[in-house]
């Protein structure tokens, strides 16, 4: 059992969706909620190849049929890698054949641009929008950072390339509508957002692996002091918050990958962290709920395959309830990465098992290290 989960059989997580109401607590909603995601699967050698379809029901498809794909649904599936690297069999064909000889070339099967990754950068090309994450796309063969996004597309929808193709569309046309990079260089309100949002970066010396780098976004959500002011119009919330996200894929900063990701490794993620610490209200407002049920859809269709683990700190135990609402949104297989956590002191020891030495001492005294404040050690949305 990890700090967290035990953290969480200390608070009880009731059920009952009845927003007024704190309904009687039931330990096994806290248990199944804190269960860690990290299954064990077999590795694949073909990243580019998508799941068998009798993988399990798509995200969002189980349990909840009207949520949304979540945004960071893992790939927890184990995908059989019964195709040959096409590109290997190509390179390998050709160098067979010596170049004087006038016999015909080895029959190469499947040709590149019938590679699940080859496809989907078609339908990314066809949509006309150059970027997604930061990341210029280009010639997934070549480039990885196309390479990376792609393949996370294709594992959130566990390798199923209709739907993947789908959510990259409608992503690459969310983003040319929204225009997200611009979102980043605009200034919020700092009345409405001061203080409730930062992303923070954590680097082991000497490493250049991806797993040397941890990347936090942070929402402070118990520092709102006016639900009216924060969530009233929720658009703007909306943008301050993809703004937020959007810092933290700029410290990820897979424009500069270079390792190529498959259906189970993937290393390229973000901690999140929710502290209601000081939370002012104890209902649940219509406008906490749109929000909250708004930025789950948006980041879902948007963001997939981003979130490493998200911990829920400072969980007021009479607030259970919010915590058995919100996972009426969510798909189970996101859920499994949740940990909500009575004390936010304890927060440091879950990273015991990061490649950044030390990790946890680095976090804020508030979350049990010895860094900074987040005000000075990390950055948010610009406010003015
Ligand atoms: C009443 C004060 C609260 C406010 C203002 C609030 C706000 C929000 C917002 C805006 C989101 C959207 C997702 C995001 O920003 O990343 C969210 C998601 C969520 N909140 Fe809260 N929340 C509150 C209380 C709680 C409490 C007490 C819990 C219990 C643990 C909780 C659990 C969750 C969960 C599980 C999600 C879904 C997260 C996801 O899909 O990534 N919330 N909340």
């Amino acid at each position: 059992m990890s700090a967290a989960e035990q953290k969480l059989a200390e608070q009880p997580a009731p059920t009952t969706v009845a927003p007024d109401t704190v309904s009687t607590p039931e330990p096994a909603v806290v248990a199944a909620a804190a269960d860690n995601a990290t299954t064990a699967t077999a590795p694949s050698e073909t990243p580019e190849t998508p799941a068998a379809p009798a993988a399990p029901a798509a995200p969002g498809a189980s349990g909840a049929q009207d949520a949304p794909a979540p945004a960071e649904a893992d790939s927890e599936v184990p995908v059989p890698a019964e195709t040959k690297e096409p590109t290997e069999t190509k390179e390998l064909a050709e160098t067979k054949e010596p170049a004087e000889t006038k016999e015909p070339l080895v029959e190469k099967a499947p040709v590149d641009d019938e590679t699940p990754i080859a496809k989907l950068w078609a339908a990314a090309k066809a949509t006309g929008h150059p970027e997604i994450w930061g990341v210029t796309l280009a010639d997934p063969e070549t480039h990885v950072p196309t390479r990376i996004v792609l393949q996370k597309y294709l594992n959130a929808n566990e390798g199923d390339l209709d739907k993947a193709k789908d959510q990259l569309t409608k992503t690459l046309e969310w983003r040319a509508k929204t225009k997200p990079l611009e979102l980043v260089k605009k200034a919020f309100s700092k009345t409405k957002f001061d203080g409730l949002g930062y992303v923070t970066k954590y680097l082991q010396d000497g490493s250049t692996e991806p797993e040397a780098k941890e990347v936090f976004t942070w929402n402070i959500y118990g520092g709102v002091t006016s639900i009216d002011e924060t969530f009233g119009k929720l658009q703007e919330f909306l943008d301050w918050r993809v703004a937020l996200m959007e810092l933290a894929l700029q410290e990820l900063d897979l424009a500069s990958a270079t390792k190529p990701i498959t259906a189970e490794y993937d290393p390229y993620k973000i901690f999140q962290v929710h502290d209601y610490k000081s939370i002012s209200f104890l209902r649940q407002s219509p406008q906490v709920k749109s929000a909250s049920a708004e930025t789950i859809k948006v980041f879902a269709q948007n963001y997939p395959e981003l979130l490493k683990e998200k911990f829920f700190v400072n969980v007021p135990a009479i607030m259970g309830f919010v915590y058995a609402f919100m996972k009426l949104f969510v798909a189970p297989k996101t859920i499994k990465k949740f940990h909500p956590m009575s004390n936010g002191g304890n927060l440091a020891v879950e990273f015991a098992d990061s490649k950044v030495a030390a990790l946890g001492e680095k976090l804020p005294a508030n979350y049990g290290g010895k860094g900074a404040e987040l005000e000075e050690q990390g950055k948010g949305p610009l406010l003015e």
